[in-house]
Formats: C-alpha cells, sequence, structure tokens
C-alpha cells in the first residue's frame, strides 16, 4: 500500500519539509518542468509525494485523499472544526513557528487588553452604528478566542493576505493575524494586545483518521524517529 504524503507546494514551509526530511534520510524534490505541481521521494519505499497548497492539506487530510500531511497547526485547527476527531497531529517538526495574534492600532493607547478591545468596541458601535471591524483569514479561531474572552461588539471582515495593511485602507479597525518577527505588525503602526495571543503555531506532521491506522502507517512514522 501506497503512503501518500502531503506536502507545501511552495515557500517557506516546502522549503523547511524538504529539509526536515532530508535530515531523515527521504530526500523529497521536485519533478517535471518549474511550474508542474510534480514531486518524488528518495530513501524509502512505497511513499507518494503530493504537492498542494499550505492552507488544503487539512481538507485533504480530513478527506482521506493523503494519508499524512505537513502544515501548520493553525491551517489545520482553523480549517477542521473538531479537529482532532479528523486528524492525529503526529508531532511538531520544530519548524514555521509563527503566532496568531490580536492586534491594534499604535495610536489606540488605552487599549491594551482584551478587555479594553470590549469597551472599546461598544464605545465604536455607540459612537458609527456599526460593530468595529477586525480583518482576518482565521474567522473560526479567532471567533472561539473572543467569545471565551467576552469580546463581543465586533464583527469579523475576511482578510486572505496582507491583513496588516487593511486597517491604513480603512476596511478594517483591528486585526487577527500571523506573526512571526512582529516586522510586519511594526511596519504597519499595529501592536499587539497584552492577552491577545489566541494561538502558537508551528509546523507538524498530522496523520489522516480517515484512513486506517495500519502497520504500514506506523512503520512510516517510526522510520521517522518519530
Ligand atoms: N511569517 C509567517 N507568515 C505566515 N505564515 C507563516 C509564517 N511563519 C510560518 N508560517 C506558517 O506557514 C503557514 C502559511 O503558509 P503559506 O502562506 O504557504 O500557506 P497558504 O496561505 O496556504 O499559501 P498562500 O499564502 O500562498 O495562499 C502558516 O499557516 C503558518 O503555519
Ligand atoms: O511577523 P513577520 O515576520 O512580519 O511575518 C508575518 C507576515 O508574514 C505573512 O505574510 P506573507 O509574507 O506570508 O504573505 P501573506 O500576507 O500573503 O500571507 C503573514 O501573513 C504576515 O503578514
Amino acid at each position: 500500500m501506497t503512503i501518500k504524503l502531503g506536502v507545501p507546494s511552495k515557500g517557506r514551509l516546502m522549503e523547511k519539509t524538504f529539509d526536515w526530511f532530508g535530515a531523515r534520510g527521504v530526500t523529497l524534490s521536485l519533478t517535471g518542468a518549474s511550474r508542474e505541481y510534480a514531486g518524488k521521494v528518495e530513501g524509502i519505499e512505497g511513499v507518494e509525494l503530493v504537492l498542494l497548497a499550505a492552507g488544503e492539506i487539512p481538507r485533504e487530510l480530513d478527506a482521506g485523499r493523503i494519508d499524512f500531511g505537513v502544515t501548520g497547526i493553525d491551517m489545520i485547527r482553523e480549517k477542521l472544526a473538531l479537529w482532532s476527531d479528523r486528524v492525529t497531529e503526529v508531532a511538531p517538526l520544530g519548524f514555521g513557528h509563527a503566532d496568531l495574534v490580536i492586534a491594534v492600532p499604535d495610536f489606540w493607547v488605552d487599549v491594551t487588553t482584551l478587555d479594553d478591545l470590549d469597551a472599546a468596541a461598544t464605545a465604536f458601535r455607540a459612537t458609527h452604528g456599526h460593530r468595529l471591524r477586525i480583518a482576518t483569514k482565521y474567522h473560526r479561531l479567532v471567533r472561539t478566542f473572543l467569545r471565551d474572552a467576552g469580546v463581543s461588539d465586533y464583527q469579523l471582515v475576511d482578510s486572505q493576505g496582507a491583513t496588516e495593511g487593511t486597517v491604513k485602507n480603512l476596511t478594517a479597525e483591528a486585526i487577527a493575524d500571523i506573526t512571526s518577527t512582529g516586522e510586519t505588525l511594526t511596519a504597519n503602526h499595529l501592536r499587539v494586545l497584552d492577552d491577545g495571543l489566541v494561538l502558537k503555531s508551528q509546523a507538524a506532521l498530522f496523520r489522516s483518521r480517515a484512513t486506517s491506522d495500519t502497520e504500514t502507517h506506523r512503520a512510516f512514522i517510526a522510520r521517522l524517529g518519530l
């Protein structure tokens, strides 16, 4: 039985994933034309490489179209409701570290906590007649986090990229996005709330629960030293 291994098709996660497997004697490489999403696996038998956008790997694991996948913990928990019923986190991989945070404009000097944000949201709605807008692509995670924190008078605005620019562009008043070095937040005059950490994320190896846990799966995990 061939194991299908889904890995990010480009960018920061692809390179680090290739390095991680290579350090364990499993060589992943791209094949075919430069824009052809095809790859090969050397150093282990019976494993097929499937190249996907990091954001699509949760869905493919959930459907059982791939047996294992590497993506961010944030992606799995955002894309899959009751994620742990649908995939198994085999192990964090030690790269792709990023925090999902709530950030507000620097000049909101009196808004440093979630309670301050809730008060500001209530005042904003009373003044403007519509709810304070928070731009994000992490709708599930942010809605749950703010509900648990008692923040209510807001609305989420979808943003699939360049989220930090939405405040300057008057699309939103605040954001929830991934940050690693904090450079993009600072460059856009945004500041993380003191209690605004929604999730600490990194890349992890996940196994689909839609396919049966066979000896082949267990041997693959053991071969990787996990
Ligand atoms: N600085 C960072 N910015 C964004 N993502 C990061 C960063 N560092 C690590 N990551 C991880 O990489 C994942 C995003 O990877 P990527 O942007 O390739 O996914 P994607 O959004 O599906 O791709 P695309 O942006 O092309 O649609 C994040 O979910 C996170 O787990
Ligand atoms: O904290 P930092 O080190 O500044 O990194 C965080 C930034 O990196 C990612 O953007 P990316 O470059 O992946 O483009 P994107 O906006 O399309 O996701 C993310 O969306 C943040 O904007």
